[in-house]
């Protein structure tokens, strides 16, 4: 079975991460890729929502276990095009030309809150699901990129906040900050919440991806530009 899956709703595109805590490594960045080219190749889809079908987890981030285990083998060329896949991921949906909608279901951490914030629009439901960014607990420093792309979806001052003390926070917490559209009260309100408003878009895919375009040039330059050095280096760790 597939790490993630999509299915059309109207003119919608579902996709479902399937794959329980949906940690993500090589094969996730894969299949998301192939996903993005089967919806950007439809042209009666016009919006697109990013999910989990998971109970409690939107996506906790980097597969850590998968990435020792490359580290282990001494097989540095999977994690750089892990590193690579997901910046295309993040870049993808940074480009894509009509709105990605985040439904965080579950708990959203490091890479899997990262994922939220490179979308156009996020709710979460409000009765389980921490949303985090661990990296300063557990060594690892956001990529210059993401720096970049995460200070579009949170304001400053709260991006401050989660990045330096690692605290988890609720939907109602990101709602108060404006980082996510609505905090739903459970999953059957955050589907209707989420279809509802995707619904309402049939922008044409040409001047709403300019807007995309023209809005994170800079994001993408800095991607294109600083991050290979860390990526290429495999400075993804840093001691003490
Ligand atoms: C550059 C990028 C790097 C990376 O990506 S690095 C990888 C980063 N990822 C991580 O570090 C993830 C590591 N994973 C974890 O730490 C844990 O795997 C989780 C915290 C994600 C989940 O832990 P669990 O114990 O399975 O969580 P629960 O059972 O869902 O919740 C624990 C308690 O918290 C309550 N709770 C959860 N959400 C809410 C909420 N929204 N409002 C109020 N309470 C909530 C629950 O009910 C429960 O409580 P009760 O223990 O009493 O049953």
């Amino acid at each position: 079975m597939s790490v993630i899956e999509w299915k059309k709703d109207g003119s919608v595109a579902v996709v479902s991460m399937c794959n329980g805590s949906n940690r993500q490594n090589l094969e996730f960045a894969e299949t998301m890729n192939r996903i993005f080219d089967e919806i950007e190749a439809d042209n009666d889809i016009f919006s697109l929502v990013l999910t989990s079908s998971d109970e409690k987890n939107f996506s906790q981030g980097v597969d850590i276990e998968w990435m020792g285990g490359k580290l282990a083998e001494n097989d540095l060329e999977s994690i750089k095009a892990f590193m690579y896949g997901m910046n295309r991921v993040f870049k993808r949906i940074l480009l894509m030309p009509l709105p990605v909608i985040a439904a965080i279901n579950g708990h959203a951490f490091g890479n899997g809150a990262m994922l939220a914030c490179a979308c156009d629009f996020r709710f979460m439901k409000k009765d389980r699901g921490f949303f985090c960014f661990p990296e300063v607990d557990i060594n690892i420093p956001f990529l210059p990129g993401m720096i970049a792309f995460v200070r579009k979806a949170i304001p400053e001052y709260k991006f401050n906040e989660l990045k330096l003390t690692g605290k988890r926070v609720t939907a109602l917490e990101l709602a108060e900050h404006h980082i996510i559209e609505k905090a739903s009260d459970d999953i059957d309100e955050l589907k209707s919440d989420v279809m509802e408003f995707a619904r309402t878009f049939t922008k044409k895919r040409g001047i709403f991806g300019e807007h995309k375009r023209r809005m994170y040039k800079s994001v993408v330059a800095v991607m294109d530009e600083e991050d290979p050095e860390f990526i290429d280096g495999l400075k993804l760790f840093v001691e003490g």
